[in-house]
């Protein structure tokens, strides 16, 4: 006994110990604990359930969130509240579908979405630059450059195309490769279009083919997810620690990203500054004396940043953290719904396919080749997207948001009981959008469900949530709607599809409430010889 105590008296292992011990009082007597309302049910815990029932409900919750969203659709979570565990996401109410449009009207000071993206990526020690996602200045950037986004990405047509001839090539198979079948991973090859084809839009060309950008960004955006996950399952008095040592190598990626911008973004700044143009005089001739001027989104960053006046905008690494995170919300966003409407077509019928492509050549002829008017003219395409992701929406629970509110919320269903602040709000979605209800044959891929619906890919509402809905949906909906269509429409003239009509489509697998696309799924294509004359 007076041995162990002498070893645990050295210093080298009594001083972390009372480190230890200190931090884990204090944690647990001073950290803000959320008291959900306990009239609430617990979703998915039974009257069976004699011993831990929260426990057990977490655990099915967890398992098998598919049957939870189904669950929500019956009595009394179709009317009330619940309380919903789930591992890795504390304080979860599960709202009914009746109070998704008081959620989706309530302001940021009321119900905020970013918090809740705070707290799902573990920002805090994975985003490139923490003061982006809360300095009001670089929120009110972020927008901007969104709006940018949004209105020239029609103009832009032609680039995506122009980056479609090499991304395509390299990927499945070049015009020399006509004759020949050829197996893709259907994911595998779409991430690798898509970072090419997105950083066009958001580097310019040549820099969106540099090596190195592309493999930083990816790889940036596919450990934060990773990471974040496995931060939140840990113990909370570990998280500070362990949370800021796993996220080492994704902030050195970040680091990284940045250095490989900061010669074209240097370069860009003194090209501004080179014409004099003051902060406050932003126009279209005044503004750089780079000839033509680059439309794409470093470009957008650094007007936006110079009509603000602040120089922290235009700062290299400040511009470089904003492209980076634009990496992050659209690469594995789109991936995902592509992924998964080539997987719907190919295992569909050859008349889908026949049908989509003939649309596309009549567009390309009327309307003078691969521009803004032919994709707007592609509403079989816009409605086969819009079907897709109503059936595989990666976000089975929508709206999720942090309740800020000092005094609470009380929702239209919660009646006179208080929804504390700190509480995550969230609504159903999968049950919603695979609704019978709304959806007749609402299991089944039926690509021009919405043609002459008037609702098209962009359009969010109370029973269609791939975007979320209402003042905080997908900011960048209308930038991934042109580039999708501009895709899909250009990978579907030039390659056959072989159908698979008769095999199952692979499905998708459920991690706790995120839908994941089937990453190893294959499909068979060919380089099509092009004979549209336009
Ligand atoms: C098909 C691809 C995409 C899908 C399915 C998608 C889906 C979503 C969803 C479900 C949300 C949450 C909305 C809510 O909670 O109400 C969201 C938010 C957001 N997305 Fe997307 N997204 C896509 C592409 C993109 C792209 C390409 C960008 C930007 C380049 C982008 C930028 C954003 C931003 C900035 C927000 C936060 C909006 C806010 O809080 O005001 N997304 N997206």
């Amino acid at each position: 006994m007076s041995a162990i105590l002498a070893h645990l008296s050295r210093p080298s292992i009594l001083a972390p110990l009372i480190i230890t011990a200190v931090y884990l009082v204090h944690h647990y007597l001073t950290k803000e604990r959320v008291v959900l309302p306990k009239s609430f049910p617990v979703i998915n815990s039974r009257p069976t359930d004699r011993f831990f029932p929260y426990l057990r409900a977490k655990f099915r919750n967890t398992v098998n969130f598919k049957s939870t969203m189904m669950l929500a659709n019956t009595k009394p979570y179709n009317t009330k509240p619940a309380i919903l565990p789930l591992l890795g996401i504390p304080n979860l109410i599960l709202l009914p579908t009746t109070d998704i449009e008081f959620i989706q009207e309530q302001p940021r000071s009321i119900l905020d979405p970013a918090k809740q993206t705070d707290q799902r990526l573990q920002l805090q020690f994975t985003s490139p630059n923490p003061d982006l996602m809360d300095l009001h200045q670089h929120v009110a950037q972020n927008r901007t450059v969104m709006d940018y986004m949004t209105t020239q990405i029609g103009n832009l047509v032609p680039d995506l195309v122009d980056e479609l001839e090499f991304a395509g090539s390299k990927y499945w198979g070049d015009e020399a490769s006509t004759s020949e079948w050829k197996e893709v991973g259907v994911y595998k090859t779409m991430t690798g279009i898509l970072a090419l084809v997105s950083n066009r839009i958001f580097v310019g060309s040549p820099l969106n083919r540099t090596q190195e950008i592309i493999k930083v960004g990816m790889q940036y955006s596919v450990d934060v997810p990773v990471v974040s996950a496995a931060i939140r399952c840990l113990w909370d008095p570990i998280v500070p620690l362990v949370g800021w040592l796993l996220t080492i190598p994704v902030r050195r990626r970040a680091r990284q990203f940045e250095k490989l911008l900061e010669p074209e973004i240097t370069k860009r700044v003194k090209a501004w500054d080179g014409m004099g143009a003051d902060s406050d005089s932003v126009t279209e001739k005044k503004v750089s004396s780079l000839e033509p001027e680059p439309n794409d989104a470093i470009q957008w960053c650094l007007k936006s940043a110079k009509a603000s006046g602040d120089p922290l905008m235009w700062k290299s690494t400040t511009i470089a953290d904003r492209i980076l995170i634009m990496n992050f919300a659209s690469i594995h966003t789109s991936d995902y719904v592509l992924t998964q409407v080539l997987l719907d077509l190919a295992h569909s019928k050859q008349d889908y396919l026949d049908q989509l492509r003939e649309e596309v050549e009549t567009a390309l002829r009327e309307n003078g080749g691969w521009n803004k008017r032919t994709i707007g003219r592609l509403v079989k395409l816009d409605s086969t997207l819009r079907e897709s992701a109503r059936l595989n929406s990666f976000q089975p629970a929508a709206l999720p948001r942090v309740v800020m509110a000092e005094e609470g919320i009380k929702t239209p269903s919660s009646g006179d009981v208080v929804i504390p602040k700190g509480a995550v709000v969230v609504v159903p979605a999968y049950n919603v959008m695979h609704d019978e209800k709304i959806y007749k044959g609402a299991e089944l891929f039926k690509p021009f469900r919405f043609v002459g619906s008037g609702q098209g890919f962009v359009q969010t509402s109370s029973e269609y949530l791939a975007f979320g809905h209402g003042k905080y949906a997908c900011q960048g909906r209308f930038f991934a709607s042109v580039e999708l269509k501009t895709m899909l429409a250009w990978l579907l003239v030039h390659y056959d599809i072989q159908l698979r009509e008769r095999e199952e489509r692979p499905p998708s697998s459920w991690l706790v409430w995120n839908v994941i696309q089937p990453l190893k799924a294959k499909i068979r294509v060919k380089r099509r010889e092009v004979l549209v004359d336009f």
